[in-house]
């Protein structure tokens, strides 16, 4: 029973040497039972964790008792090939170990007995699980159209910018800015066209930005850029920056020429903000500023 069991077995002295090696360790291993007994454990498989395993066989052997190792902690102890026809998706064996002490006529413990079970579906399963939650996650967070964050992902990112301004003290600016005219694109040149607009606005930004800006898509056509360690002439800066390309970059859609331009507004935080959402309307209150100047230009708020 022991050889044909579908976990491996492995039976070591005190020496670590191999008493006992089931066919299972025979067939992952390539190792036959004859070649494996009496030699020693770690000078068969040089690869093996030698100081961790040592340890745990050194606590069964003198507390008497069992030690454990998971595939979440060790994702394997034995570098076995995975042969698993259905899931196929590991190329190693994911192993869950369990070492048991073996106890003599004496009472005391003379062996400790290896058990390694292959894991290996459970483990592909579970780490395929995590990955869909982490894919849904991401989805969850971002905008479909453009791939920015949506506004409701974005704007948790402003109440924690605006908390951690409030506590440091620190410059941030907040830049609100919406497509002129949009509707009239969306009129002249389809829904479809609108959309291609959209997307190549948000591609701009995003080349544009810095690593530690945070755009997102606000509504229909208005974005938000966070810039924390920047004040409001630096923020100015990166505006006028991406209003000019913009302006300068029409999208062609199916042979036609769309060219557009960008309204912008910016509040620099202060203090006296009372939270994220006064943050926001002041910007947008130097946005709406920047369309009855005649769009296409950026407002710092207050000035
Ligand atoms: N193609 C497309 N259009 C959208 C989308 N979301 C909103 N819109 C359109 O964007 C337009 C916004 O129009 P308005 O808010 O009147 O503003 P505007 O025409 O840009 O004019 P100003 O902002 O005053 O310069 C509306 O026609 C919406 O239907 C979208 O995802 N795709």
């Amino acid at each position: 029973m022991l050889q044909t069991v579908d976990v491996g077995l492995v039976v070591l002295d005190r020496n670590h040497k191999i008493q006992l090696w089931n066919s299972f360790m025979e067939n992952h291993s390539g190792i036959r039972t004859s070649q494996a007994r009496e030699k020693n454990l770690f000078t068969q498989f040089p690869d093996l964790p030698e100081a961790w395993l040592k340890q745990k066989i050194e606590s069964v052997f003198s507390l008497d008792s069992r030690a454990y190792s998971t595939w979440e902690q060790r994702p394997y102890l034995f570098k076995f090939k995975s042969y698993r026809p259905l899931t196929g998706k590991s190329e190693f064996m994911y192993q869950n170990i369990t070492i048991i002490p073996l106890t003599g006529i004496d009472k005391s413990v003379s062996h400790a007995c290896i058990l390694v079970y292959d894991v290996t579906d459970i483990a592909t399963s579970k780490l395929e699980l995590e990955q869909a939650n982490q894919e849904l996650a991401r989805l969850s967070r971002t905008d479909r159209l453009t791939g920015l964050n949506n506004r409701g992902h974005w704007e948790e990112s402003l109440t924690q910018e605006f908390r951690r301004c409030k506590r440091t003290g620190e410059k941030s600016s907040l830049i609100m800015f919406d497509i002129d005219h949009f509707k009239k694109v969306n009129d002249t040149y389809g829904h479809q066209a609108g959309d291609e607009v959209i997307r190549v606005v948000a591609h701009s930004l995003l080349q544009m930005q810095r690593e530690t800006d945070i755009s997102g898509r606000y509504g229909g056509e208005e974005f938000g850029i966070i810039l924390p360690d920047t004040g409001s002439e630096e923020a100015f800066v990166m505006a006028e920056r991406l209003r000019q390309h913009i302006e300068a970059s029409p999208v062609t859609y199916e042979d036609q020429m769309i060219a557009f331009t960008i309204s912008l507004g910016i509040r620099e935080f202060d203090s006296s903000l009372n939270d994220h959402t006064q943050w926001l309307e002041h910007s947008d209150q130097a946005l709406y500023q920047s369309k009855r100047g005649g769009r296409n230009q950026t407002t710092i708020f207050g000035k």
